[in-house]
């Protein structure tokens, strides 16, 4: 059995009473893994009926799934092809509750590595505009990496502190996740950095914080706006107390009831200090009750309805066409529809670097950011290479060149080692001589390749090769 710290579990005991026993005991059984498939990539049920792991439902979240221990999806090349995301199942409630709508403005503010982004991004369908943040600037880089391997092609990532955040996007936002850091206890079960750093005193440094950034981002909500709260702990001073404190200084706000959810139990108003009845209708999840870690979740709804847009300033794009030229080139020698692409006016250059902007984002002058937005490529002299992160957004239909190589084939493996694959081939595909090739395996986009007299260029990125 894991060692938990004394005092959490003296705490626990006071806090439980009867329920007490059953709870310390779920610390002696394994944790339960979880994945959620994306839906940018595939069709949930239709993937499990071809899956090659044994998944079965979590009953809170549409698109997650367990999955066995001994199975090892991340070591598929369906997980480098982003058709899935490993996650924890109860983190997989907080997007079900947030419940986020195709064409919104979505904000994910402390949102590394990225399993609420990837799941919001899901739910968007490509339409909207999520702004995903991470304080940490190497978490924000794995974010968004995340972000890039699952395909999304509408979020921006950056790297700030809520504070400048929320002097940028004012009333900005439809819906925002504040998935807050806390002591994480109920990530003990496979957390030993998070038991080894617990203390009371951490707890309270935890709440503080928690305090602090539920600020700001309630500036940035628009009025009429939903905001998920949600840690993976257990401390009433991380959950239902910081509730309170932000519902007495925040009177517009209020708690939203998404009635009885399986496998959701109510917030714990007694332990608050008011022990009001609203607090009930918080959730948290118990891992002696349901098949996950310990989690809380709160929806809350800001009062009064959202004015007509602020007039906000834009990005200033790219005005001259001729600087892209030879992305142009490649999209029309590439894409069965490039106007999808070569329509959108919403490009910028870094540098080198082309980046397409999702619609409607305003100027982000001041913002340390780390992904504009699309990163579409690199415009070298008289050629346009394309990015890792396109070859993720394109879908088999979307080229005219494409190799699909099966999942179980040596070539996959020998692809993702970043080997150079020779004729004859022997899986499905549609070359022709020479030029970019998209990909896929199992009919899942998985990088690029260029193809000349027969041999097929490895353009996996180096720093994502299997060893
Ligand atoms: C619970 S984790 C987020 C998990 C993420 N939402 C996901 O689903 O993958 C909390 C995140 O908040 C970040 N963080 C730490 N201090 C912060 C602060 N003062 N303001 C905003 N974010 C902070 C941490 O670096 C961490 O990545």
């Amino acid at each position: 059995m894991i060692q938990l710290p004394d005092k959490f579990m003296e705490k626990m005991e006071g806090l439980l009473g009867d329920e007490y026993r059953a709870f310390l005991k779920s610390y002696e059984e394994d944790r339960a893994l979880g994945l959620r498939i994306n839906p940018l990539k595939a069709e949930p049920l239709e993937f499990v009926k071809n899956s090659p792991f044994l998944l079965e439902p979590v009953p809170w979240a549409s698109e997650g799934f367990y999955y066995k221990a001994g199975q090892r999806p991340g070591k598929h090349p369906y997980h480098e092809a982003g058709v899935y995301y490993i996650q924890e199942p109860s983190a997989m409630a907080v997007v079900e509750l947030l419940d986020p709508k195709p064409g919104e403005k979505i904000l994910d503010l402390c949102a590394a590595p990225g399993g609420k982004t990837t799941h919001i991004a899901g739910k968007l369908k490509g339409d909207g505009f999520l702004l995903s943040n991470e304080i940490h600037p190497a978490r924000a880089k794995i974010l968004a990496q995340n972000v890039e391997r699952m395909g999304i092609s509408n979020a921006v990532v950056t790297n700030e502190d809520s504070q400048s955040l929320s002097l940028k996007f004012p009333e900005f936002f439809d819906r925002i996740v504040v998935d807050a850091p806390c002591s994480g206890e109920g990530m003990f079960r496979k957390d030993e950095a998070a038991r080894l750093e617990w203390s009371p005193d951490h707890v309270a440094v935890c709440a503080r914080r928690q305090n602090e950034i539920l600020f700001h981002a309630a500036e940035m909500l628009k009025p009429g706006g939903t905001m998920v709260y949600s840690t993976c702990t257990f401390s009433p001073e991380e959950n239902e107390q910081v509730m309170e404190g932000f519902l007495l200084s925040h009177p517009d706000f209020s708690i939203v009831d998404r009635g009885k959810r399986p496998g959701l139990s109510p917030g714990m108003a007694l332990w608050s200090k008011t022990g009001s009845e609203e607090l009930k209708k918080t959730y948290r999840i118990w891992p002696h009750k349901s098949e996950g870690e310990g989690h809380f979740l709160a929806v809350l709804k800001r009062g009064g309805e959202a004015g007509p847009e602020r007039k906000r300033s834009c990005p200033s794009y790219l005005k001259d066409k001729s600087v892209w030229k030879e992305a142009e080139v490649f999209l029309k020698e590439l894409l069965v529809k490039p106007e999808v692409f070569t329509d959108r006016k919403e490009y910028i250059l870094f540098g080198e670097q082309l980046y397409l902007l999702p619609p409607e984002m305003i100027d982000l002058k001041g913002i340390k950011t780390v992904r504009p937005g699309l990163h579409m490529g690199t415009i070298k002299k008289n050629r346009f290479e394309p990015s890792h992160a396109l070859a993720l957004c394109l879908k088999k239909e979307d080229v005219l060149q494409w190799a699909d190589i099966p999942s179980d084939h040596e070539d996959m493996m020998k692809y993702l080692k970043g080997q150079t694959l020779s004729a004859p081939f022997s899986w499905p595909a549609r070359l022709e001589q020479k030029g970019w090739v998209l990909i896929l395996t199992d009919g899942f986009s998985i990088g690029f390749g260029k193809l000349a007299a027969g041999i097929l260029k490895n353009h996996y990125p180096k720093g994502l090769r299997w060893m």
